[in-house]
């Protein structure tokens, strides 16, 4: 049966779907199951009998290893649970940064790393304090060692728990650098992705695996994935809002999910995604992260009882540094950039904290990031904070707030402190539990090889049952109604907004004023000009507030109000306070109000609904009351399609030529025999790279240096970039996404008018 017939199938079974009274959706899940099982094409027929024979005896030989190894995959789904319990589902690492070139070495810094587990802190007078973690990274320790720390909630995360990792610290303490790392040291995220897929071959099971990206600026959620307009005209990405389900599930709407069937997709779409988080230069770090950057990853796999759950999830956030607004001396956007960000690590605190105690109340609500990542924090879900610090002495005041948040986050361990004979039992128990662990990896490793030489001959006589994607078509078929529409290549950012609640119940809808038009749209609809409609509704300037709501619906949502800045019109405005590299920042300037469902019933009866509608109202409700919000799943090639033809990707700046500001100075260098150009823009260097791309004729320059206008990435005489263009463009070679800016470099050609710059190609043609 191929994808095709199923998806047929899927919407054919859906369209019998209350004909009659029996057409119900336990009847969809009954056909659903029997499918599942039939026999396939390739199985019946005129099979000649030896294969036959030979495929049911690989299938008697398959059956007691299998067997065995979901026995030992629970075991050690068991045994590493017990370990991660023993160590705490929330530990606290704490990594201090190396001085780097600029930096003056000379001087001792005041943080001395004890051991693995502590560190002192040399205070003024002779004064010291000594700080406790799970486990202290001290400057010189590797990415590698960082990952073998965090490798066992990986291992968690493919036995179905939900986790989460944080990156935190002041900013220029290498939070960034640790998730994302580098080409030869590559951080958490990348070395994650590996993990995830590298342990999932070599389970006997299938796994689905989604990756979707954002981040929260200024208290806004804004998809990773979605190409950003940078002009008034430019349609407006959908608005993202947070759902939660009876069960304490999250889902965002509208949010990008994308299917990666292996490491480089997922790889190529983070460094998508990472090309248009929002940054800036500060005093602190040259490519200062301005948001909190949230990568989830999530995980579905049929027919695996021993998981914890079905679908589950792990998100790598690379939180914004925090900082003294006192000490960054920030103003005007960089104010209200470290504002947001002090305000919601504050409130990730409060509720880290509140779970270490067990309060009956977790304050989630306080900040759009502890919301979206409510069902991943507390219960049974791993958490992995890793707060790093500066070693120098300017930075003392920021590196104790970060010690003191990091103490406050471990806060179970206070005044609890172990003895020494608890510790070292402990110790002992965990060892025990560790070399378990390893002896159950080793069995599973020789029997899914076992298991796996059977399936490869398998193959060759039989096909399998259904595919995963025939699974999940099923699957939402019989738990959710109508299947996802996956057919979004004739949809374009617009129409997503309009095309996506269509298949939510009409009380899951957001109202008319909880959706933000796209420019496109609101042009169509109002039929003015979108850049006035817009200019009209960009005064507002904040972040965003939410208010806590009592829930008593079924399905709640969080209701918020969200102000913020509209980053399109800003742009256009030089002012030099508003570097931040944003090219996605469209954020909404509207009041978002998603209604209750109740609520959204009896304002539908009120407007004069006939019973029938009503009624299919209430039937979709109860429907989506087992699931409230089913995210759509994308393949890579769909999300492509989306921006086709797009004529100019502009969030998203090509890898090597990265110019979102006004030049103004250069200078030309030549490493490994390859001309290089750095262009300061405005306090930040991007990296010209000819060996790569020979993009860099007179002709073919940035609209950046012909236009003295600001941050239009946009190449003038070059062919229009595609969506897929850039996505093609992605090598693997290199983890980092931007050029990273080297700090303190000085630049040999200062110059001030845009005139005279010249931008040479691999020949060194001027
Ligand atoms: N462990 C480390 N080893 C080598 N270099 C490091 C390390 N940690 C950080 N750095 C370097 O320090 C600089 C600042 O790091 P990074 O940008 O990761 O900081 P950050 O905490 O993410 O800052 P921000 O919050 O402003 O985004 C970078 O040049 C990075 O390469």
């Amino acid at each position: 049966m191929n994808s095709k017939k199923s998806h047929n199938l899927a919407e054919t079974i859906h369209s019998l779907l209350g004909f009659k009274s029996h057409l119900n959706s336990t009847w969809v899940k009954s056909v659903c199951d029997i499918i599942k099982n039939l026999p396939h094409e390739g199985s019946t027929g005129n099979k000649c009998e030896g294969s036959a024979t030979d495929s049911s005896k690989i299938k008697e030989e398959l059956a007691p290893l299998n067997d065995c190894l979901n026995q030992l995959n629970m075991q050690r789904r068991q045994v590493l649970n017990d370990l991660l319990d023993l160590k705490g589902n929330i530990r606290v690492f704490c990594r201090v940064r190396p001085f780097t070139s600029g930096e003056n070495l000379e001087r001792l810094g005041p943080v001395v790393a004890l051991d693995t587990g502590s560190l002192l802190l040399k205070l003024a007078d002779n004064k010291s304090k000594r700080y406790t973690f799970d486990k202290v990274f001290h400057p010189g320790s590797s990415q590698d060692g960082v990952f073998s720390e965090v490798e066992p909630v990986i291992k968690s995360v493919l036995d179905g728990y939900n986790a989460c990792i944080f990156a935190y610290g002041q900013t220029g303490t290498g939070k960034t650098f640790t998730m994302e790392g580098t080409s030869d040291s590559p951080g958490i995220v990348p070395r994650t992705i590996e993990a995830l897929f590298k342990q999932s071959a070599e389970s006997n099971h299938t796994f689905l695996v989604t990756f979707s990206m954002l981040e929260i600026y200024l208290g806004n959620l804004k998809d990773l994935l979605v190409p950003q307009p940078m002009r008034p005209t430019d349609p407006l990405p959908p608005c993202l809002s947070i759902q939660s389900d009876p069960k304490g599930g999250i889902e965002i709407e509208n949010l990008v999910t994308i299917q990666v069937s292996d490491f480089n997709q997922a790889l190529k779409l983070y460094r998508l995604g990472c090309r248009l988080r929002s940054t800036a230069s500060t005093n602190s770090n040259t490519t200062s992260s301005r948001s909190h950057c949230m990568i989830r990853i999530s995980i579905t796999c049929f027919n695996a009882p021993e998981r914890r759950r079905e679908t589950n999830k792990i998100w790598l956030v690379d939180l914004g540094g925090s900082e003294r607004v006192m000490k960054t001396k920030a103003w005007g956007r960089r104010l209200d950039e470290g504002k947001a960000i002090n305000l919601s690590l504050s409130a990730l605190g409060d509720v880290i904290n509140a779970l270490q105690r067990n309060k009956n109340h977790i304050p989630y609500r306080n900040s759009k990031l502890t919301q979206v990542l409510k069902d991943s924090l507390g219960e049974d879900s791993k958490t992995l904070m890793l707060v790093h610090v500066s070693p120098k002495e300017e930075d003392l005041c920021e590196t104790i707030c970060s010690l003191n948040f990091a103490t406050r986050v471990k806060s179970v361990h206070l005044g609890h402190e172990e003895s020494n004979e608890v510790r070292s039992h402990k110790e002992a128990v965990m060892k025990n539990l560790q070399q378990k662990i390893e002896k159950i990896e080793d069995e599973r490793q020789h029997i899914g090889r076992k298991i796996k030489r059977l399936k490869d001959k398998l193959e060759g006589l039989t096909r399998t049952g259904l595919s995963l994607e025939e699974q999940v078509q099923l699957s939402q078929l019989s738990t959710e109604g109508p299947p996802p529409d996956l057919d979004f290549t004739k949809n374009r950012i617009g129409n997503v907004i309009t095309a996506l609640p269509s298949q939510l119940p009409r009380f899951m809808r957001s109202t008319i004023c909880s959706r933000r038009k796209s420019g496109m749209e609101h042009q169509r609809s109002v039929g003015r000009d979108p850049v006035h409609s817009r200019r009209r509704q960009s005064s507002q300037r904040a972040e965003s507030v939410t208010f806590p709501v009592k829930d008593n619906s079924e399905c709640n949502s969080d209701r918020s109000i969200s102000r913020s800045t509209c980053a399109a019109e800003l742009n256009m405005k030089a002012s030099i306070d508003n570097d931040t590299v944003y090219s996605q920042d469209i954020s909404e300037f509207d009041i978002k109000m998603v209604v209750f469902p109740e609520q959204d019933i009896s304002q539908v009866t009120s407007n004069h609904q006939t019973t029938a509608q009503v009624s299919h109202l209430e039937k979709n409700r109860s429907r989506k009351s087992n699931k409230c919000y089913s995210t759509k799943i994308l393949k890579v090639d769909q999300w492509l399609d989306l921006y086709k033809s797009e004529p100019s990707i502009s969030g998203y700046a090509p890898r090597n030529n990265w110019v979102l500001d006004i030049p103004i100075s250069e200078k030309k260098h030549r490493t490994n025999g390859l001309k290089k150009t750095e262009i300061l823009w405005n306090e930040k260097v991007s990296t010209y790279d000819f060996a790569r791309q020979r993009i860099h004729s007179k002709k073919e320059k940035w609209a950046t240096l012909e236009v003295a206008g600001r941050s239009v990435s946009e190449r003038v005489g070059a062919k229009p970039l595609t969506l897929r263009d850039l996505f093609v463009e992605e090598s693997i070679s290199s983890f980092i996404s931007p050029p990273h800016a080297t700090r303190g470099e000085t630049t040999e050609h200062p110059q001030d008018s845009l005139d005279g710059l010249l931008i040479e190609d691999k020949q060194g043609n001027k």
